[in-house]
């Protein structure tokens, strides 16, 4: 049989697990492919660095990865470069428009121009694929585009960030400083070229905008995520959750309402008890709500050369196969506005963190101020006593309108015994 052939742009962490997946696993993924898969040009910036892997004298090197688009003899073009824009999208959209097949990792991209693109691949009649751009090693794309092609999904969740899941699973369990965390997590090759995507919640915003479109048939609506990242998750908060019997999370939530889809991704507190609160580490995790199938659930690792070249892989072996699905499930023409919920409307429970002076009084003031907004407490900590000194006071509050609980929080933040501002974590119960 004719060879797939492959052009790769990016050799850092994923392009280099790649090539090495590909060498590896050449017989298994010839026969599952129904031809052999070969790597016929690469583009990086560094020709001579050491990656662990071999290239043979037979691929061809482009020190411009547009020029490889544009030029190379290739089937397929994988960008695994990065970026929203410049490069990354210069050699996806090159490559669309000569005819050839496109694979990305790279979920910025597709969250500001995915619908662009996935037109033009259309027009093209080409593929583009991006199973890897979403939760890593866990085929996703494929569960949403064609196992549960079937239903009306209600709601996807998950942990979508490797690095934050990292990072929070560590802290929790070593005590450890979140920044010492964090370099761990990049020498890994888990984090962002910029890790400010990671913690700030955006690469968790770009993934949930995809599986947002994929399982609402939306087009992809980055801008109106609501997007809160954990910078402020401090261990203090991680303890307290421990103590009330939660995890902290970073989630992205994407639900339909009555008044629009929620898209949001925030640290939420969610009870020891569910599936996706023992998922650890790097692992990511999704959980599918649809009128038929129920609830299903994913769990694989995030992030890393391996699990996301595998899914760079899968993607290459349908198009090796001549499979082949509308980009965002169903065709571009039929992707439709439904609204966004404001995140005001969201509707839960909370965890609130105050730190107040230890004096009489102060309790009651901060009771008040809920009474005011309707917010009912479910449960309160407040450990030790040191008169006249600053204390913490944690409460947990029954379901509540976010409007409310943000007026509820502005009152109690303007009481002179609360010495900091309030930390609020919503709590998930799913
Ligand atoms: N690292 C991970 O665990 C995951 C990464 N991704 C995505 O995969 C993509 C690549 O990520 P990594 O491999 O981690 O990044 P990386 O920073 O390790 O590698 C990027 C590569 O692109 C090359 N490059 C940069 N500018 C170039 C140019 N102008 N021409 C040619 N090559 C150029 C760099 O030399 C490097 O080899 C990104 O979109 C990322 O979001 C997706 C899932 C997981
Ligand atoms: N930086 C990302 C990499 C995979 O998408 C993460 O940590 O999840």
């Amino acid at each position: 049989m004719k060879p797939l052939k492959i052009a790769v742009a990016g050799l850092g962490t994923v392009g280099a697990g790649l090539v090495k997946l590909l060498s590896d696993n050449a017989g298994i993924i010839a026969a599952r492919a129904g031809r052999p898969i070969v790597v016929t040009a690469i583009s990086a910036r560094d020709r001579n660095r050491d990656r662990g892997i071999v290239i043979g004298a037979d691929v061809a090197w482009y020190d411009d990865a547009a020029q490889m688009a544009a030029k190379a003899d290739a089937d397929v073009i994988v960008e695994v470069i990065g970026g929203s824009e410049g490069i990354a999208r210069q050699v996806v959209e090159t490559a669309i428009a000569r005819g050839l097949h496109v694979v990305t990792a790279n979920k910025a991209l597709l969250a500001h121009h995915g619908v662009a693109l996935a037109q033009a691949a259309e027009a093209k009649g080409v593929a583009l694929g991006f199973e890897a751009a979403v939760a890593g090693g866990i085929p996703i794309i494929k569960a949403l585009k064609e196992g549960l092609a079937g239903n009306s999904l209600s709601r996807v969740t998950g942990i979508l960030n490797g690095t934050c899941n990292y990072i929070l699973t560590t802290m929790r369990e070593t005590g450890r400083d979140f920044a010492d965390v964090l370099a761990e997590a990049q020498a890994l090759g888990y984090a962002e070229a910029d890790p400010s995507f990671d913690i700030d919640g955006v690469d968790a915003a770009h993934k949930l905008s995809i599986l947002t479109s994929l399982a609402f048939a939306t087009p992809v609506d980055f801008a109106s995520m609501y997007v809160e990242g954990i910078r402020h998750v401090s261990a203090v908060d991680i303890d307290f959750a421990d103590k009330l019997g939660y995890r902290i999370k970073l989630l992205g939530i994407a639900q339909a309402t009555d008044h629009g889809i929620e898209q949001r991704v925030h640290p939420c507190m969610v009870p020891v008890t569910t599936p996706i609160a023992t998922v650890d580490g790097v692992f990511n995790a999704v959980v599918a709500e649809g009128d038929f199938v129920g609830r299903s659930i994913y769990e694989g690792r995030g992030a890393g050369a391996g699990p996301t070249a595998s899914a760079v892989a899968a993607d290459i072996i349908d198009i090796a196969r001549g499979n082949r699905s509308p980009v965002f499930g169903v065709p571009v023409g039929a992707l439709a506005a439904k609204g966004i919920a404001a995140m005001e409307r969201r509707q839960g429970a909370y965890y609130m963190r105050l730190m107040v002076l230890d004096r009489p009084g102060v309790l009651a003031d901060v009771a008040q101020a809920l009474r005011a907004e309707g917010v009912s407490v479910e449960q309160m900590i407040q450990p030790g006593r040191a008169p006249g000194e600053t204390v913490p006071m944690v409460m947990t509050l029954h379901d509540t309108v976010e409007a409310d609980m943000n007026r509820a929080v502005a009152r109690i933040a303007a009481l002179d015994a609360v010495v900091e501002p309030p930390r609020l974590i919503r709590i998930e119960h799913m």
